[in-house]
C-alpha cells in the first residue's frame, strides 16, 4: 500500500510568529496534495534566535504556543507530523540549556513521541560563521525513539545525527522503515556531504529517508544547504529540490522495503569479529 509523504524546506528566521505563519502555509500545501506524513526542518520555528532559552521555557507543556500550534496543524490536516526541532526546556531542569527536541504528532493531533537531538554540532567550518558550538546552548538527548505509524515504523533523528551510522543501525535493528531527518545542514558541509550521507543511511539500512533541510541565509549570517530529499530503500532520490523554500512529496511503499530486505538480507548477515592492532 502506498502512502504520500512530504518534506518541507524553509528559510526560518528568528521570529517565531513569522515562522509559524510560513509553516502553516506549507503544511496546508502538502496536506492539499495528499501528504499523510510531513517532516519539518530543524529549528523551523526559531533559527539562531537570541532567546532560545525563553522559547524553550515557554514549551514546557503541550500548552506551549509552538506545541499547541503543531497539535492543531496535525489535527486540522489529519497528518502525522514530525515537527523538525524546537528548543525544549524540561520542567525542573537545573542546567540553563535547552534540548533540541523533535515532537511527533499523530493525525488526531496527539503528541505521540519526542526525540531529543543526541549529537551536538561543535565543529569548525570554512564558512562565514566559522565555529559552531551547539553544546553552548543545548544539552544532548539520551534516547532514540521508534514510532509505529500507519505507514510503517518511523524514527526521527536530527541533522548532525546523520553523521553517526551506528544510531541508524541500532534503529534498523528495531525494524525501522522510515528515517525522518529534520536538518539545518550548513551550505559548506551540505555541498560536500549531505546527499552522500542521506543516501548512505537509506542504502545501509534498506529504509526510506525523508530529509527536510533549512535553506539560504539566516539571521546570524549562517547559510544552510537546502536540497531536501526523499530517498527510497535502494538509494534512489524519489523527490528532491535545490535552494529556496519548497515542499517535496513522494509515494512510499512498505512492500518495497520488505522486498529489498528479502533480496539482500545483509542486516541479518552481520558477523562477530575480533580486532587486532598490528604495532609497527
Ligand atoms: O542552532 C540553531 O539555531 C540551528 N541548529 C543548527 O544549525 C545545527 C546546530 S548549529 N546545525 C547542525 O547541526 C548542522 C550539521 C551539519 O551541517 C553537518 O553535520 O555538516
Amino acid at each position: 500500500m502506498k502512502h504520500k509523504v512530504a518534506a518541507v524546506q524553509m528559510n526560518s528566521g528568528m521570529d517565531v510568529a513569522e515562522n509559524l505563519t510560513h509553516t502553516e502555509r506549507l503544511i496546508s500545501q502538502v496536506a492539499r496534495l495528499g501528504a499523510r506524513l510531513v517532516v519539518l526542518p530543524e529549528c523551523f520555528a526559531a533559527f539562531a534566535a537570541s532567546d532560545m532559552l525563553a522559547i524553550g521555557q515557554g514549551e514546557q507543556t503541550n500548552e506551549g504556543p509552538i506545541r499547541s500550534f503543531l497539535a492543531e496543524q496535525a489535527r486540522t490536516h489529519k497528518i502525522w507530523l514530525v515537527a523538525g526541532s524546537i528548543p525544549y526546556f524540561p520542567e525542573g531542569q537545573t542546567d540553563d540549556r535547552c534540548l533540541a527536541s523533535c515532537f511527533v504528532y499523530n493525525d488526531q493531533g496527539e503528541e505521540v513521541a519526542r526525540y531529543d537531538k543526541i549529537h551536538l554540532f561543535d565543529v569548525n567550518v570554512d564558512d562565514s560563521k566559522g565555529s559552531y558550538r551547539e553544546s553552548k546552548e543545548f544539552l544532548p538527548g539520551k534516547h532514540l525513539v521508534v514510532i509505529d505509524t500507519p505507514f510503517g515504523r518511523v524514527a526521527p533523528v536530527i541533522c548532525y545525527d546523520l553523521r553517526f551510522p551506528e544510531i541508524f543501525r541500532k534503529l534498523a535493528e528495531q525494524h525501522v522503515d522510515i528515517f525522518c531527518i529534520p536538518s539545518a545542514f550548513t551550505a559548506v558541509t551540505g555541498a560536500a556531504h549531505w546527499e552522500t550521507l542521506v543516501k548512505a543511511r537509506a542504502i545501509e539500512n534498506f529504509s526510506y529517508v525523508i530529509a527536510a533541510n533549512q535553506t539560504g541565509m539566516h539571521g546570524d549570517k549562517r547559510e544552510t544547504h537546502g536540497h531536501s530529499m526523499i530517498v527510497d530503500p535502494w538509494g534512489q532520490a524519489i523527490a528532491s529540490t535545490t535552494k529556496g523554500e519548497a515542499v517535496i512529496l513522494a509515494d512510499i511503499d512498505l512492500q518495497k522495503v520488505k522486498q529489498i530486505r528479502d533480496q539482500m538480507p545483509s542486516l541479518s548477515h552481520r558477523c562477530p569479529y575480533e580486532l587486532a592492532v598490528i604495532k609497527k
